[in-house]
């Protein structure tokens, strides 16, 4: 038995395109009565449930006269438009069958990498569950531009976990886990547990599977694994069929333990949610104060600004050979600043919004102190997108 899954009092379920949806295209209320069945079980026994549920493109292809996930961003817009209103009357309905009331919370990534609008989402969302509704989560697709684009559920699910301050993420697919390699190839072993980034050498990690409607594939789960887990929240894989196992805290799918602690609020959404709108480059001595947190980056470390950000931006912070050093929300507009760099005290980030990306080389004017944690960090969904990872490219 998983004790972790035992204890958790509030958890966050995703559940993937490919797990809601018919052969032939469409929603599959049964499916949905049956993932519905489940966590009505687990709120019954107390346990907070948020849902994070991707299908609504998948819903509106059928509806639209489609017959395949459109590439092009204009026309999944305009079917998660028509999908997600159907994907929601159907959790509706089934969640009625045990009295319990729904909410729909559409997210975006740029709303709620401020921290300001990370604040009202977790406010919304703790409402929600304080009142008894089961909140269901997507990113608002209508409305996301390629820029703005989060792009796939599992990410966002591990980010609202790490926002509702959830004690388990339950990630379910139309796999039963983590592989070693390609799950339809005889001999290819599921991975039971996951204990940190080593376990995991070795393991072909691959991109979406047959249903043709899932985006990411393993790769978005994993990553998605590491930001929970990294985070202090534990997840379990595994397939939506094995719902009530995962739950139960039995042996199913791919355990991944947690690596870490948790982080403050908005910094996970900076280092992993946010487009950067400018850069900021930095002096050697800058660099190495941003990198350790050990103050605010001040003008008078700025030597250059690339963008057009306004304060509240998220921006990358670049050492003088560009190579980013860290990611801040900054404090004062593009065109503010050109004039005080170099000599103003002006604090351009605060130290409390600042996410350092690598390790800096100690100080030469003071004791060593341990240097930052060296953080992997996870690409954005527009990054993802222009190395052509996977297919979870927004022109697919
Ligand atoms: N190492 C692996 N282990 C398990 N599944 C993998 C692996 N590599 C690639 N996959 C594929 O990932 C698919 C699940 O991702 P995806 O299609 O995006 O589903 P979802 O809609 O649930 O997000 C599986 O069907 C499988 O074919
Ligand atoms: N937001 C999109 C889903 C994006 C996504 O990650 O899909 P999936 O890989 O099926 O979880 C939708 O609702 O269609």
């Amino acid at each position: 038995m998983r004790t972790d899954v035992l204890t958790a009092r509030r958890i966050v379920v995703k559940v993937g395109s490919s797990s809601l949806t018919t052969a032939a295209g469409g929603l599959d209320s049964d499916r949905v009565d049956a993932l519905v069945d489940v966590l009505a079980r687990a709120r019954a026994t107390g346990t907070e449930v948020v849902l994070v549920s991707s299908g609504a493109i998948a819903a509106g292809l059928a509806p639209l006269g489609l017959t395949e996930r459109p590439r092009d961003l204009a026309r999944q817009q305009a079917a998660a438009c028509v999908g997600q209103g159907l994907l929601v009357a159907r959790y509706t309905a089934s969640f009625a069958r045990y009295g319990l009331r729904v909410g729909q919370v559409l997210l975006t990534a740029d709303d709620i990498s401020r921290r300001a609008h990370y604040r009202n989402a977790y406010r919304a969302l703790a409402q929600v569950l304080a009142m008894g509704a089961v909140p269901v989560v997507n990113e608002n697709d209508t409305v996301a531009t390629a820029e703005i684009r989060f792009g796939d559920n599992d990410r966002l699910a591990a980010l609202v976990a790490h926002l509702v301050r959830a004690n388990l993420l339950v990630l379910l697919s139309d796999v039963d886990g983590l592989y070693d390699g390609d799950p339809s190839r005889p001999g290819s072993q599921r991975l039971r547990e996951v204990r940190g980034r080593q376990d995991l050498a070795g393991v072909e990690i691959g991109s979406s599977g047959s249903s043709g409607v899932g985006t990411g594939g393993m790769v978005t789960k994993v990553e998605a694994a590491r930001i929970a887990t990294d985070a202090g929240i534990p997840v379990v894989l595994t397939a939506a069929r094995h719902a009530t196992d995962a739950l139960a805290g039995r042996e199913t799918g791919t355990f991944f333990h947690r690596t870490g602690e948790r982080a403050a609020d908005h910094l996970l959404w900076l280092e992993h949610a946010s487009s950067p709108r400018g850069s900021v480059r930095l002096t050697a001595h800058a660099v190495r104060t941003v990198a350790q947190r050990r103050g605010p980056l001040l003008a008078a470390g700025v030597t250059r600004v690339d963008g057009d950000f306004v304060a509240g931006d998220p921006v990358e912070l670049q050492d003088e050979s560009g190579r980013v050093v860290a990611r801040g929300l900054v404090g004062l507009d593009a065109r503010e600043l050109p004039r005080l760099q170099g000599h103003s005290t002006r604090e351009v980030v605060h130290q409390d919004d600042l996410v350092p990306l690598v390790s800096a080389p100690p100080p030469v004017d003071t004791a060593p102190v341990a240097p930052a944690r060296v953080r992997i960090r996870i690409r954005t969904a527009e990054e993802y997108a222009r190395a052509g990872a996977g297919s979870d490219s927004p022109g697919r």
